[in-house]
């Protein structure tokens, strides 16, 4: 036994012309939740998908919780628990056939008591009956995650699972990722919000099907070498295009009402600065993760990867 829950070697995979992973190796520990950033078709999914089994890749290999990917996909599958992106209800079944359906999926012994628990933990008792569809957003997760942990898997594996939820849902949602990796369970979440991000032990960030950076979120900022200054308020309010593609500048973007602008060489920097916003005041703050993955993702370039 290995101490990694996930070991995957440069997987890859091609969806006719469409190169969707390209060469990503993951070693994650167990018990640790981890974070999987990137823009929209970077290729998160996909190899969300490889890990559980679900897909098989098109060159590459590794386990996950010991299991060999291609070889015991089936196995995975009974000790993995993935939300996808929609996950989708019945919405016309109630709350608990909802569950009871789940459990009879996973063929999971004393189902009636086990769904009777899982109702009560959510604090759902008294609206069992109630249909799925009926459920705000936040509930709706909640009750997707709870699906998916019913068979208590190893390694969850959730994608955007908080897409669309507001603030204190979400927050509630991952007090409950967090319960669950304290009771040992592997948690790898797919995010683009960075609030999340940073509830994470470590990062992943893919690109145009490559994994670009990993590490913790101090590391990831630091490896950047990035450098920030921020100004506020009407006197910057228009300024950001004219910093685009100009020296030393590699983003600048608006957080709220302040103006970021980042680049890693701190004289252009100012020079540009001075020449572009005189009357501004500018001064030097820390990088932010956000910063950090704007700029990452334009390093990365345009996606030019055909897609079908
Ligand atoms: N079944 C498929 N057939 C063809 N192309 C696919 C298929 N699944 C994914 N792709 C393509 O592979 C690339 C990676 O997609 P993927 O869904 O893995 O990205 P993602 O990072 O999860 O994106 P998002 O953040 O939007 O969910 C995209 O170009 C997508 O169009």
């Amino acid at each position: 036994m290995s101490d990694y829950a996930i070991d995957v070697k440069h997987l890859k995979k091609h969806f006719g012309k469409t190169v969707a992973v390209d060469d990503v190796s993951i070693q994650m520990p167990k018990g640790k939740v981890w974070g999987f950033l990137g823009p929209n078709g970077s290729g998160k999914t996909t190899t969300i998908r490889m890990i559980c089994g679900l897909l098989k890749p098109t060159d590459g290999e590794g386990t996950a919780l010991d299991l060999d990917i291609i070889e015991q996909a089936s196995e995975i599958k009974r000790r993995t628990g993935y939300m996808t992106q929609r996950f989708s209800f019945w919405t016309d079944m109630s709350i608990r056939e909802n569950l009871e359906f789940v459990a009879r999926l996973y063929q999971l012994p004393n189902r009636k008591a086990l769904v009777d628990e899982t109702i009560a933990q959510l604090g759902l008792s008294d609206r069992q009956q109630q249909l799925a569809g009926a459920l705000s957003g936040g509930w709706k997760q909640r009750l997707a995650l709870a699906a998916v942990t019913m068979h208590q898997p190893d390694l969850l594996l959730l994608d955007e699972p908080t897409a669309g939820v507001d603030p204190q849902a979400r927050r509630d949602f991952w007090d409950e990722i967090h319960r669950l990796t304290n009771n040992g369970v592997t948690v790898l979440v797919s995010t683009h919000y960075m609030d999340e991000a940073e509830r994470c032990d470590k990062i992943v960030y893919l690109a145009n099907g490559k994994l670009i950076t990993q590490g913790r979120v101090q590391e990831i900022i630091e490896k950047s070498g990035l450098i920030t200054f921020r100004a506020r308020g009407d006197a910057v309010r228009d300024l950001a295009p004219k910093f685009q593609q100009q020296d030393g500048v590699e983003h600048a973007a608006y957080f709220g009402a302040a103006l970021h602008v980042s680049g890693t060489d701190a004289d252009k920097l100012k020079q540009t600065i001075e020449r572009i916003a005189p009357d501004a005041e500018f001064k030097q703050v820390e990088t932010s993760l956000e910063d950090t993955f704007i700029a990452l993702m334009r390093r990365a370039g345009q996606d030019l990867r055909v897609h079908q």
